[in-house]
């Protein structure tokens, strides 16, 4: 029966493992080993990643996989990819191979401008708080000048704060809702610290201006930025969609088409496809350190910003031509965070020829924009399983422990048979008879 415990936090990493293995498992010793296995032997580098978060007790591996043969912009690109799920890279891959022979994918930023927000609540007259504003509002940028003069020489930092009034939909809330440009930084941490300035400066003088009333409840960066918006493309003649899956690529193109307006208006499939569309995006993000938790966040938001969750690519056939396309908000950083102390991650960038923030959201996007290419092609002709399951036959190998001789037979078999789970036992367990 597991126990509470004061002072967790302050135990040797030794400790807390032991404190696990004599409260939760009945086979301590092979827990100890399933733990202990995954330490890295260098041990600064080992120190380095205990020390990303708190309570660390060990490493969760994720594959990196990459996906070659991007062409994005006339440049060529190969694309990093952390993720546990297979089929995802060889789909990407594919997709690129695919665009690669059809002029590439083609993608640029819309904008970069990111958002924050003084959540406070105001019982006093309306007038006299926008009076307020309008006067304070020179401190408001003045006072953190420490805060942002060096993103102000790199060309960025605050670009406006309003007023805003939501009595409308919460009795007596108010924001300053401020917008910023973090260049190369996800810009989080800028943002917040310029926030909370806000917030002292707006208290502080409140007094002296006859403002009573006025409570600040909190500063923080929204994760919904709509305005930092990346969009990324494929395009072709009609013709040229002809491929070994694609016989008749009229056919093709219509259905494709009909597959992507299916998850335009129906929000059960639209949640899926979008998915596919993370499947990219996910794993570039986190290969390159960035959050990916906020990006998720910050993707749903906009795939619902029209009252109703729809998909986030679209597709059109416009005089002969197959346009396929996504738009999506995206917050990354090159510099800052992860990223220039996970040495994978410090790899992956390199990988990728050093991008800007910029730069990476036109990859991520494109990357999205291929494996939701991959899945809606395979969806549409072959079906989602029989390359998904082509890619997870190694899974099931391996959960029924096969030998070396044992997948050689099995993966030679299941290229002319189709994978199910349950095929895959059945051709096991008759191999070993
Ligand atoms: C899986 C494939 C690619 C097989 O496709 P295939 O036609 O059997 O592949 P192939 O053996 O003919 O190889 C063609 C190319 O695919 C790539 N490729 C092929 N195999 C590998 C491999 N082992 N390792 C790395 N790359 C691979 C690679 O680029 C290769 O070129 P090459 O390297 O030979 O010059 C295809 O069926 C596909 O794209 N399927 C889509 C898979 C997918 O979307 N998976 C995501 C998981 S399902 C899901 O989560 C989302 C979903 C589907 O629900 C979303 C939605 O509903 O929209
Ligand atoms: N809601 C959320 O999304 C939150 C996220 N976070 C975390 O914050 C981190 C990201 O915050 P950041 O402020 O981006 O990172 P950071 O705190 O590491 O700051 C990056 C700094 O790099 C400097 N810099 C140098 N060259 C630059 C250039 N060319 N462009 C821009 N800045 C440059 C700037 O001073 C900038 O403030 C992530 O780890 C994220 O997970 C933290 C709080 C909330």
């Amino acid at each position: 029966m597991a126990k509470p415990i004061t002072g967790f936090s302050k135990l040797t990493k030794a400790q807390k493992i032991d404190w696990l293995l004599e409260n939760y498992f009945s086979d301590s010793e092979s827990a100890r080993k399933t733990v202990t296995q995954y330490f890295n032997s260098d041990e600064k580098l080992q120190k380095l990643h205990d020390e990303f978060i708190e309570n660390s007790i060990s490493n969760f591996y994720l594959p990196l996989g990459v996906a070659p043969n991007f062409i994005i912009n006339n440049a060529f690109y190969t694309i990093p990819m952390a993720i546990e799920e297979s089929s995802v890279v060889a789909a990407a891959s594919k997709a690129a191979k695919f665009w690669m022979d059809r002029g590439g994918f083609k993608a640029n930023v819309i904008s970069s401008v990111k958002i924050g927000q003084v959540h406070f609540t105001f019982s006093g007259n309306k007038d006299d708080l926008i009076r307020y504003f309008e006067a304070i509002k020179p401190a408001l940028i003045s006072e953190t000048a420490p805060i942002t003069k060096n993103m102000e020489r790199r060309g960025g930092g605050i670009l406006d704060i309003e007023l805003r009034d939501k009595t409308a939909v919460l009795e007596n809330y108010y924001q300053l809702h401020a917008t910023f440009e973090t260049l190369d930084a996800m810009g989080a941490n800028f943002i917040n610290s310029c926030l909370e300035q806000f917030a002292e400066t707006f208290k502080s003088h409140a007094e002296a201006n006859h403002i009573r009333g006025l409570n600040v409840v909190m500063s923080i960066l929204s994760n919904y930025v709509p305005n930092c918006l990346v969009r990324a493309e494929v395009r072709c003649k009609i013709s040229e969609l002809k491929d070994k899956d694609i016989p008749n690529p009229e056919a093709f193109a219509e259905k494709f088409k009909q597959a992507v307006a299916i998850a335009e208006v129906e929000p059960h499939r639209a949640v899926t496809h979008n998915k596919g569309i993370m499947n990219g995006i996910d794993a570039v993000v986190l290969a390159t350190g960035n959050d990916f938790r906020a990006v998720e966040a910050g993707v749903h938001a906009y795939a619902s910003k029209d009252g109703t969750y729809t998909s986030l690519t679209h597709c059109s056939i416009d005089n002969d031509e197959f346009c396929f396309w996504l738009e999506i908000p995206l917050a990354l950083g090159t510099i800052g965070g992860l990223t220039s102390l996970h040495p994978l991650v410090k790899f992956n960038l390199e990988l990728l020829g050093k991008p800007s923030a910029k730069k990476l959201m036109e990859i991520v996007a494109v990357a999205g924009l291929a494996q939701n290419f991959a899945a809606l092609k395979s969806l549409t002709t072959t079906g989602i399983q029989k390359g998904h399951m082509k890619m997870h036959l190694m899974n099931i190998l391996n959960q029924f422990e096969a030998s070396e001789n044992e997948r050689i037979q099995l993966v030679e078999y299941f290229k002319n048979n189709t994978v199910t789970h349950s095929a895959v036992v059945e051709a096991i367990e008759k191999l070993r008879n």
